[in-house]
């Protein structure tokens, strides 16, 4: 056991993401699985949460968490924003770092996770695959390039068990979109058609929504000009390139300031 490593705790340990990233934790030489959590009630509490993959951790998954978070650095999040919210509170509260992949804030749990960056470094991410982040950047170039004669829509693809829409990667590419472009997304956004809806504004930006079968991330940026077409789309294929990039923005966490932060400022891209 390496004594120097990153004391990682992870939330929703039962879940999707949970799953993958104490998988992905246990191959890291420089970081160890100190805290698995899930709530009351859950089946897997008490468990190894390494059995799955064969492994022996000695930690067993707890509801505790104001209790057992103090035995973490960092707390690795992807679980539902109420739960992610009630752990920020102890996060603060004990000085432990976040990284949050949790989709589906309102505005006033945002608010919160930026309060709470006053007092603890946060890496606050709708997604965590280097590819989805080289994306943003793809996308902002090209709504600079094709600000003018383009009508720009986005489609985005996930698992039926997803709860959350349009995908929280989907309303980023909106906001990176609707920034490059100088609109407010919150007033240019069209979540759906349906009906006589009239011809297409073009200062709008849709959405459009496909949930089913086992699909792990899909999305397409469509700029609809006449005669031609360019889409930007970005299709993951395993939950690992998620895990990858908390697990990278844990240990980028490690001794830095307080604050809010984003995969743009753990890969370099800002
Ligand atoms: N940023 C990124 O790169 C990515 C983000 N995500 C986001 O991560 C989140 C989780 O996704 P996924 O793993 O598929 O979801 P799952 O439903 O598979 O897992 C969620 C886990 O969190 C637990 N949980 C649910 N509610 C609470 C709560 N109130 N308090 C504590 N724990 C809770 C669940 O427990 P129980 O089973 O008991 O309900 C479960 O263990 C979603 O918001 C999703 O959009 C997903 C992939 C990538
Ligand atoms: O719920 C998921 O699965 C995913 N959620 C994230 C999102 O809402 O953007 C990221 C990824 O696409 C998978």
């Amino acid at each position: 056991m390496n004594p120097q490593a990153l004391r990682i705790a992870i939330a929703g340990s039962g879940g999707r993401m949970g799953q993958v990233l104490v998988e992905t934790v246990l191959g890291l030489p420089d970081c160890r699985l100190t805290v698995a959590l899930d709530r009351p009630g859950s089946p897997s509490l008490g468990a190894d949460p390494g059995r799955p993959f064969g492994r022996e951790t000695g930690v067993a998954v707890r509801a505790d968490f104001a209790e057992a978070l103090k035995d973490a650095d960092v707390l690795i999040d992807f679980t539902r924003p109420e739960g992610t919210l009630a752990h920020l509170q102890v996060c603060r509260e004990l000085g432990v770092a976040m990284v949050v992949g949790t989709t589906g804030f309102d505005p006033t749990g945002r608010a919160a996770l930026k309060a709470a960056a006053a007092d603890i470094g946060i890496v606050f991410a709708a997604n965590m695959s280097v590819g989805v982040n080289l994306t943003f950047k793809l996308l902002d170039i090209a709504a600079k390039v094709l600000s003018q004669g383009y009508d720009i829509e986005i489609v985005e693809a996930h698992h039926r068990h997803k709860v959350d829409a349009p995908s929280g990667t989907a309303l980023r590419m909106g906001e990176v979109i609707a920034e490059a472009l100088g609109r407010d997304l919150a007033s240019c956004a069209v979540y759906g058609r349906e009906g006589v809806t009239g011809e297409r504004d073009p200062a709008t930006i849709g959405f459009a929504t496909v949930r089913g079968g086992d699909v792990v991330g899909d999305h397409t940026v469509m700029f609809l000009g006449d005669g031609e077409r360019v889409e930007i789309s970005h299709k993951a294929s395993s939950r690992a390139t998620f895990a990858r990039g908390a697990l990278r923005a844990a240990r980028w966490l490690a001794g830095r300031p307080a604050g809010l932060y984003d995969m743009q400022d753990v890969l370099g891209l800002r």
